[in-house]
């Protein structure tokens, strides 16, 4: 039996829908029985082939490949000595001398184009290496410790993005914005989103110092100022991961003449999509490939769907939905970037009701991925079928339903967001799946630097304690009572030699006894004075108890001073 479709088709020919297999090859499609928009027809899925930033292996846990012959290295995690392996160091200052165990941590880090400024020297803990030594199982490498070196490299150029100034940009500060720094990519600006030419400014808000991306409408007069009371009332309340979230809008003469401003969140090295999928990269020649594949764009559409539920939930409509207006970050990570404006700027002069602006605003939709699909920047397209057909059988039947659906008109249909969820559920649960292996892989992370943080406030507080000298009154604090026995437990983790006068430079040790001082086990540890006239025995909890007493007093000086000074 044939089973209905759950939307009429809206596609050009006359014909009612023809249901179809979602089968690429014509043939095929012509003889499938399950409809495009039947919700209950049950489709093949590949989550390898979506990409919302899952890096996971498929096990959980992060692929890290490392080169480990740095001396950290040589111990395994029980404390097995590893075979030395002396290729490279990579924390060695000179990568050409084979650096030995006193090189310096930071290597010098290749450079990458983030703006007109020089990159920072951020101090990136970067192998350089394509091999992984064999290690036991209960073995482990120095980066099994670590944040794998993508991901941390990607934060920390976006670190970098957020922290970028331009010293004589001639932008001028504005009453609670500093630091204005240019995001567009090019001068050459035009009025077709907005009606005025707009300019988008990294600042930063001097209320909170945080940073904003806040985008100028040049030349806009406010003729009602109900109109951004009333439209950020409603736009701020939407909170939604693919949308870009605005704060505030405010009008400003700062400029020169008289803008408009809207503050939204600002997203560190994201770009548009029209730029991100046509334009060419600095310095080839050649474009990508032409078209997105259509399990990037399923994941668009997945994206922009929940973004509209919840903004048509909001008795909202998007409205500016255009490439050049929805932005990407990391892997295909979408957001609409330019929700409100328009609702401010046509405030009074819109006359078209919210119900309608919502059907605009699937078509738009529709537009965008068929933009996409087809190679076409404009997203202008005369003969929407032709442009459809024209996909061929590099895409599903599916999609090109869907595409079809959205962008098509049907006088005898309401179409609505829900409705298109329905149908694509499919995608939307896969897509779903994905997002979530994403968010365990970041937990699985965030563990490994949960650990990481505890043994880096431990290390602080040491050093704080260790070799100061004198504290207030006292004379040579840091060398007696209490801090002594830590200056020795500080010489026991970290100044340890082999019998014949080799430093030992175990992570695992070092690791391992930070934590046991954290947490202040009853094991006990044997410290001796550099003379070897002296031996302590104390247990961790004891060292934890001293640890914690010397660090109070320090803190107790630092807000009242030495006493008796006060
Ligand atoms: N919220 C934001 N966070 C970070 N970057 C943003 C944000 N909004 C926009 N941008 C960046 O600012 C740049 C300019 O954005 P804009 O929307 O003006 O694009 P455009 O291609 O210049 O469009 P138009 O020609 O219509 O002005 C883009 O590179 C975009 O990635």
């Amino acid at each position: 039996m044939k089973k209905s479709s759950t939307f009429s088709s809206q596609a050009a020919s006359a014909a009612p829908f023809t249901p179809r297999g979602g089968s690429a090859t014509p043939s095929a499609q012509q003889n499938a029985e399950p409809s495009l928009f039947n919700p209950a027809t049950i489709r093949e899925f590949t989550p390898q082939s979506y990409d919302i930033g899952n890096t996971n292996s498929g096990n959980g846990v992060a692929q890290d490949t490392s080169l480990y012959a740095d001396p950290f290295t040589s111990m395994g995690a029980m404390g097995q000595a590893l075979p030395p392996v002396g290729q490279f160091n990579p924390y060695a200052n000179e990568q050409n001398a084979l650096a030995g165990p006193s090189g310096a941590f930071y290597p010098q880090h290749g450079t990458y184009a983030a703006g007109p400024l020089q990159p920072p020297n951020y101090h990136l803990y970067q192998p350089y290496d394509s091999y992984r030594t064999d290690l036991q199982p209960w073995q482990r490498s120095t980066y099994d410790f670590f944040i794998n070196d993508k991901l941390r490299e990607e934060m920390q150029k976006k670190m970098f993005a957020t922290q970028q100034t331009m010293p004589n940009s001639g932008l001028p500060q504005l009453d609670r914005w500093h630091s204005l720094f240019p995001l567009d990519t090019s001068n050459r600006k035009n009025s077709s989103s907005f009606g005025f030419p707009s300019w988008v400014y990294k600042a930063q808000s001097t209320r909170n110092g945080r940073h904003y991306a806040l985008r100028r409408l040049e030349g806009y007069r406010l003729t009602n100022e109900n109109a951004i009371l009333a439209v950020m009332k409603e736009w701020k309340k939407i909170k939604n991961a693919n949308i870009v979230t605005v704060h505030e809008a405010f009008t400003t003469r700062d400029f020169g003449d008289s803008s408009l401003i809207f503050a939204y969140d600002y997203h560190p090295l994201s770009k548009t999509l029209q730029e991100h999928h046509f334009q060419t990269a600095p310095g080839t020649r050649f474009r990508g490939p032409t078209n997105v594949q259509e399990p990037v764009l399923w994941g668009y559409m997945c994206q922009i769907t929940n973004a509209l539920k919840a903004i048509h939930s909001a008795k909202l409509a998007a409205r500016c939905i255009e490439l050049s207006k929805i932005l990407v970050s990391d892997k295909n990570r979408i957001r609409l970037a330019a929700c409100s404006i328009l609702d401010v700027v046509q405030f009074e002069t819109n006359n078209t009701s919210i119900a309608e602006l919502q059907q605009q605003d699937l078509v738009k939709f529709g537009k965008v991925i068929l933009a996409l699909a087809t190679n076409t920047p404009t997203a202008h397209f005369t003969h929407i079928n032709a442009a459809v057909e024209s996909l061929g059988t590099k895409y599903t039947a599916k999609f090109k339903d869907a595409m079809l659906w959205l962008i098509n008109s049907n006088p005898s249909e309401t179409k609505t967001i829900e409705k298109f969820i329905i149908c694509i559920s499919d995608q939307m649960t896969s897509h779903f799946d994905l997002a979530l292996q994403a968010d365990d892989e970041k937990s699985f992370i965030l563990g490994k630097e949960l650990e990481n943080g505890r043994v880096a406030r431990s290390l602080m507080k040491l050093a704080t304690i260790t070799e100061r000298g004198d504290l207030g009154n006292m004379l040579n604090w840091s060398e007696t009572g209490d801090r002594y026995q830590l200056k020795l437990f500080r010489d026991y983790v970290f100044h340890q030699v082999e019998a014949d006068g080799k430093p030992r430079l175990s992570i695992g040790h070092m690791v391992s006894c930070m934590n046991k001082l954290d947490a202040g086990i009853e094991e006990m540890v044997m410290l001796t004075s550099r003379d070897g006239e002296t031996v302590f025995v104390p247990t961790y909890r004891e060292l934890r108890q001293m640890f914690d007493r010397a660090f109070n007093e320090l803190v107790k000086h630092s807000k009242h001073g030495a006493p008796g000074q006060n």
